[in-house]
């Protein structure tokens, strides 16, 4: 992705947090065309104001004006907008300058917003804005989580949003972003605190012992709880799986028939595809989407001994793909599936991949070329998998649904927000603790005191997802992901 970075180098330690110094940036990826914005976030951004627009500006209304150079030539003519804090994106005064998107345009308004903020005012003589400095990728982002205008899991969808590769996904993250993913998380939170006040009471007294739990109806809170989360998690995984897709590799003997597959599923020429064995050599994967879901496709070179330099480099790289895969679809050519040695190689095969991919990892039995069969020996051989014709298309939909059926997909995208892996591994640690605590609550010995730890573990995995509990280093990992301007 165009605007993908790596993690952010460790902050040193300084003594004001990083987010107190007004940030400028370009918001809009520059070259793309129409309009761009360079935006700023920070505190009292009026003199900057003043100076590159030459006035005040009525609160978050658009005025047109010129974008004034130091010395009051125009740069650009545009919009600009000014959000006074706390009404804005990032919970700061933030400055909008709408101008036109072309990439040196827009580099020369943010150089001059950057000039404007280190000169000194003329009514103190003080920099206008001191320590302006341009914005880190998601610095925006990070500003309105840090400020509470967001939680972390609607930041998260922001960029989820932005990177979305389905319109399913879009949607979804807008879902979450709207905060429908956090209120379930906050749902759960909210139980989970009125469970640990009951048995924090009863640690507390003692004397009220376990009649006080057994009175509130601790195991039925509890229970009810883990039948929420359960739902949770489902819904979560259902988010996470639109986010991310799976890596189906498309893998067989060579001339089965893989490459003419990747391009039916993908409605393109996308790989070569001749009546060569060992045509193909390097991987050609597309994204694809059923459904909505995505599937990262990848056709890989037909397996066989090969004395071919270049063929072998080929199948070291399709094994290296076929060891990567959420799902194998194990391509065979029915027009030879009789002759004694293609049965051979396929099986040397089969053994291959049952040594070297976990056993999790779902194989399907694909038998292509089904209209190369004379139609009375069509179902003649009893095989299992999904036969079908990467040359008219039969059987295709078999294979579409097959996929969606490993994937683990089952819900329509109404109704699903987006998810992050992230969050489905803090779930399952979540439930991992309420088991804890229901052993605890139900054992004879009554362990209050390690109850309320579990309880108390529950919650604050519960609170890695909305940011409440997350380390500043996962923290910058995930905002380093944005765009710049975001
Ligand atoms: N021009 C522009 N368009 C944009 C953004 C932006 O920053 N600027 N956004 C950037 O991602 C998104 C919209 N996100 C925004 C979120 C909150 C506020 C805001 O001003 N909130 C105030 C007032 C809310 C209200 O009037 O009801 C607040 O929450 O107090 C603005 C944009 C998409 N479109
Ligand atoms: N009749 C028929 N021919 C097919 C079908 N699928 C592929 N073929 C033909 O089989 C030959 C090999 O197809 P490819 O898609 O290149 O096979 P491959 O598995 O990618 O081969 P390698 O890249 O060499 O490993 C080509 O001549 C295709 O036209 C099919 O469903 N029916
Ligand atoms: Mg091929």
């Amino acid at each position: 992705m165009p605007c993908r970075s790596g993690p952010a180098t460790p902050e040193l330690a300084v003594s004001l947090p990083r987010h107190s110094d007004p940030i400028a940036a370009i918001a809009t990826a520059p070259g793309r065309g129409g309009v761009g914005i360079v935006r700023l976030s920070g505190r009292s951004l009026a003199p900057v104001i003043e100076a590159l627009c030459g006035r005040s500006l009525r609160a978050r209304e658009a005025t047109y004006l010129a974008f004034r150079d130091q010395d009051g030539s125009a740069i650009d003519h545009g919009l600009a907008i000014h959000f006074p804090a706390p009404h804005s994106y990032t919970g700061e005064d933030v400055l909008e300058l709408q101008a036109h998107g072309g990439p040196v345009v827009l580099q020369l308004l943010l150089a001059r917003v950057l000039a404007a903020g280190a000169e000194p005012d003329p009514a103190t003589g003080q920099p206008r804005l001191a320590n302006l400095r341009v914005a880190q990728p998601g610095e925006f982002t990070e500003r309105a989580f840090l400020n509470d205008r967001i939680d972390l899991a609607q930041a998260e969808a922001i960029a989820d949003l932005i990177d979305a590769s389905t319109a399913a996904a879009a949607r979804s993250a807008s879902r979450s972003l709207a905060g429908e993913f956090s209120s379930e998380i906050h749902a759960l939170r909210d139980a989970l605190i009125h469970l640990r006040m009951l048995v924090e009471a009863t640690l507390d007294f003692p004397e009220e012992d376990i009649d006080f739990l057994r009175q509130a109806d601790a195991h039925g809170q509890l229970a009810k709880l883990q039948q929420t989360l359960v739902r949770v998690m489902a819904r979560t995984r259902q988010g996470a799986l639109l986010r991310e897709g799976i890596k189906v590799v498309i893998a067989g003997q060579p001339n089965a028939g893989k490459s003419s597959l990747l391009n039916a599923l993908a409605g393109a020429e996308l790989a070569i595809v001749t009546p060569v064995p060992g045509t193909t050599r390097d991987k050609v994967a597309q994204t694809i989407q059923i459904e909505g879901v995505p599937l990262h496709v990848i056709d890989t070179a037909g397996l066989r001994e090969s004395a071919d330099e270049v063929e072998k480099i080929g199948i070291a790289r399709a094994w290296a793909e076929i060891e990567g895969a959420d799902a194998v679809l194990f391509l065979h050519d029915l027009t030879r599936a009789d002759a004694t040695e293609y049965r051979a190689a396929d099986a040397g095969i089969a053994g291959a991949l049952a040594t070297k991919l976990s056993k999790h990892i779902p194989v399907v039995e694909v038998w292509n070329k089904l209209d190369a069969v004379p139609a009375n020996a069509r179902d003649a051989a009893p095989r299992t998998g999904v036969r079908l014709s990467a040359k008219t298309g039969a059987g295709l939909d078999t294979l579409r649904r097959t996929l969606l059926d490993i994937a683990g997909w089952q819900s329509a995208p109404e109704g699903v927000y987006i998810a992050r892996e992230r969050h489905v591994q803090a779930l399952r640690r979540v439930d991992e603790h309420l088991a804890q605590a229901a052993g605890h609550l139900a054992s004879a010995a009554q362990a209050l005191d390690l109850l309320a730890e579990e309880l108390r573990l529950a919650q604050n995995a519960l609170g890695e997802i909305t940011g409440e509990f997350t380390s500043d280093d996962l923290l910058g990992v995930i905002f380093s992901q944005f765009c710049i301007g975001k």
